[in-house]
């Protein structure tokens, strides 16, 4: 019997492809193609690369010069397509790197020579002598070092490489272990900036759900490449046409390569709801998407869907427009993509609810109800209006509270002011006027909404038990942080309570809702045993992340749940400068920085692929501002408003407010924001939130913009 060889691609090579001249990037895409279908045709030229460190490179004729790097070990049917440039860069490359398999966790990995310590006793260990005296096969264990505490079993378990354990024991501060992030593995990185924070390596090979005490076969990269760290590199591919799905889009990595926590959490079977942290950019919308498309692929029937919802419309067609070029058509049509309220109004109407939903208070008919809502107000108790509007929207709508004794006994945490049980009778009627106000005039508020539907739907499931099943196979939520407790039950009500039923993703740091604050598990959603958390960002700089990290010093963010989340444990994958901070007297002023920025990094960028650039804006009049002074100095702007998509256009200045560009991301963003946003974080911390919602759009450049 014949087995057809097993062909895999690097991200690497793929993002190499990406920077080819169109001529040759079709040429190099015809030829993979071929190579995929059967690498082993005497037309593939295999060549040794003199003075490459590991012998299993070979390199390939492509065209002209162009050459191909392919991994090729001697035992195995393995072949893996590393990376393509001209001969001599491409020879260059190759010289410098190792592939190996981790001996304890049997990930494949890829080593950069320098980072390689001369071949030494080490490398001939087998793993499980990897824990003998370190003193004797590691001399830097002398220094002071980070990870003095660890055997080099455990860091191996973590992910560094063998190669690499005397180049991570020399490693004496977090600052280091920073600067030496591109030369270490993913997974290994992310390991020892955890162990670093205070995690030990138990805890982080829990939560990642890693298994270490497997034999493993150095040698077999077969194995190797079915596990969820090499995957995150290398991807295998078996037919012609996931090969060519690949190569046509392949800056599009998060397709392809999840992170190994992404991986584990997209696919297989949880017992009960799960909920997934982690802050701007650590792929949770990717996860989303992921763990949708398995949801449907693997445990839908063909009369049901998995309903994928967020907060915002906008946001709801962004993911559409995603999930429908990462499936199927045929998975697609097992999906519902829609922001909940969108999903509730339509539901109202299919059962002829024929209420309208108020979004605004301050607007039309709501208006006119509330005003006369307070008009009944007790005025002995002297209490602002400010606060009935905000103690109906914590409170009473919130907690879905329909009548006094259940107002007498409700929960206030976090109110300030402190009620007496004759007070809370004093002020209830406001609520109760304002609901009849609004019943006259059909109308509804939202969350008042999502409560009755979802008392609906409990009561529909409780008649239909056993015989009906149930619409949605699961459902999975984005931006979670914004869904208030209202919309959470409404959710669990939505589906019935087992495996794969519920997963949330989101940031209590991105919560630019504020009246929306729930805990799950006072929302009938229990995911004890089911939290996890990404740490690694992949879509801004390590230096943008911080600074925008350091604007919520101060506030306290939630876990989504009863808890506390904290950002000592979040990094990013990627460098550059630090944002610039300015303070300025006038929006004039702040539109000349904007277009200073805008053209000093167009001047750097030269004749690169040109940028995207976005003014993002506290409000709709310093947006509008700020575009007609930019505009004003010769550059094309384009609003994206409630309205308009998100277009990737590259040779505009978009611009958007803080709200609007949530889920959003562009090559550099300026943020323009009144100084008052960073008054005491005790005070601001909506505001510091959405800054770091605006800050955290940016992959490359920032600048804050304090107007005065
Ligand atoms: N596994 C991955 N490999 C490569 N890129 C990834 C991966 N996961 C996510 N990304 C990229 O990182 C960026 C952020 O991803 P995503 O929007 O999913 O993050 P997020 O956590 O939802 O962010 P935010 O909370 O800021 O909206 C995107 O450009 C996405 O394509």
């Amino acid at each position: 019997m014949s087995f057809k060889p097993k062909v895999a691609l690097s991200n690497e090579f793929l993002l190499q492809l990406a920077k080819l001249p169109a001529k040759v990037h079709t040429k190099v895409m015809k030829w993979a193609i071929q190579f995929q279908a059967d690498p082993k045709s005497p037309g593939i030229n295999y060549e040794n690369i003199n003075g490459a460190r590991d012998p299993n490179l070979k390199s390939v004729r492509l065209d002209g010069d162009w050459r191909g790097i392919v991994f090729k070990p001697s035992a195995g049917d393995v072949y893996v397509l590393l990376y393509v440039d001209h001969h001599d860069d491409a020879y260059r490359w190759a010289e410098k790197r190792k592939l190996t398999i981790n001996p304890v966790t049997g990930a494949m990995q890829m080593l950069t020579v320098e980072s390689v310590a001369e071949p030494g006793p080490q490398e001939a260990m087998s793993a499980n002598d990897a824990a003998v005296d370190r003193a004797e096969v590691t001399p830097a264990a002398a220094a002071p070092a980070l990870f003095a505490d660890l055997d080099d079993r455990e860091l191996m378990s973590l992910g560094v490489p063998q190669e690499l354990l005397a180049f991570v024991r020399a490693i004496a501060t977090e600052d280091e272990l920073d600067a030496k992030q591109t030369q270490l593995p993913l997974e290994a990185y992310e390991g020892l900036f955890l162990v670093a924070a205070g995690d030990t390596v138990g805890q982080v090979l829990n939560a990642r759900e890693t298994r270490v005490d497997k034999a493993i076969d150095t040698q077999d990269f077969a194995a190797a490449l079915a596990t969820p760290e090499s995957q995150s590199r290398f991807v295998v591919v078996s037919d012609d046409e996931s090969m060519t799905a690949i190569l046509n889009a392949p800056l599009a990595q998060w397709r392809v390569f999840l992170h190994p926590t992404q991986n584990k959490l997209a696919v297989g079977d949880r017992s009960g709801p799960v909920r997934v942290l982690g802050g701007a950019g650590t792929g949770k919308t990717v996860l989303a998407m992921h763990r949708a498309r398995w949801l449907a692929e693997n445990r839908t029937e063909a009369n049901q869907k998995v309903f994928v919802t967020t907060f915002t419309r906008n946001l709801a067609a962004d993911i559409e427009q995603n999930l429908r070029t990462l499936c199927s058509s045929e998975t697609f049509a097992k999906l519902e993509v829609r922001n909940l309220d969108a999903w509730v109004n339509a539901f109202m109407r299919s059962r002829k609810l024929e209420h309208r939903i108020v979004y605004d208070r301050k607007r039309d008919a709501a208006y006119q109800a509330w005003q006369a809502a307070l008009a009944v107000k007790d005025s002995a108790l002297d209490l602002p209006d400010s606060f009935y509007e905000q103690e109906l929207e914590q409170v009473v709508l919130a907690q879905g509270i329909t009548t006094l004794d259940q107002y007498r006994t409700a929960r206030r945490t976090g109110r300030g002011v402190i009620l007496s049980r004759a007070k809370r009778d004093a002020v209830w009627p406001v609520f109760e006027e304002y609901r009849g106000q609004l019943a006259s005039r059909k109308l509804k508020e939202v969350d008042d909404a999502f409560r009755e539907v979802a008392d609906v739907l409990s009561a529909e499931a409780e008649r239909e038990r056993e015989s009906a099943r149930p619409l949605y196979s699961a459902i999975v939520a984005d931006e979670t942080q914004d869904l208030g407790p209202q919309a959470l039950r409404l959710l669990r009500a939505l589906v019935p309570a087992g495996p794969n039923d519920l997963f949330f993703v989101g940031d209590g740091h991105q919560r630019i809702y504020s009246r929306n604050k729930a805990a799950m598990s006072r929302c009938g959603i229990d995911i004890r045993g089911r939290a996890r958390k990404l740490y690694l960002n992949y879509r801004t700089t390590d230096e943008i992340r911080r600074q925008a990290v350091a604007l919520l010093q101060g506030c306290e963010i939630d876990d989504l749940d009863d808890g506390h989340d904290e950002t000592k444990r979040y990094k990013s994958l990627s460098h550059g400068p630090a944002p610039s901070v300015l303070s300025v007297k006038g929006i004039e002023d702040a539109a000349k920085h904007a277009v200073e920025f805008v053209r000093d990094w167009n001047l750097a960028q030269g004749e690169g692929l040109p940028l995207s650039f976005c003014v993002i804006a506290a409000s709709e009049k310093s947006r509008d501002a700020m575009a007609s002074l930019i505009q004003s100095a010769g550059l094309h702007c384009i609003a994206i408003t409630a309205q308009s998509n998100h277009a990737d256009a590259r040779d505009v200045i978009h611009l958007a407010t803080m709200h609007r560009a949530k889920g959003l991301e562009f090559d550099c963003v300026i943020v323009v924001a009144p100084r008052s946003y960073l008054d005491a974080p005790e005070e601001t911390e909506t505001q510091r939130k959405l800054l770091y919602v605006a800050l955290t759009r940016a992959k490359r450049g920032a600048m804050l913009i304090e107007l005065d």
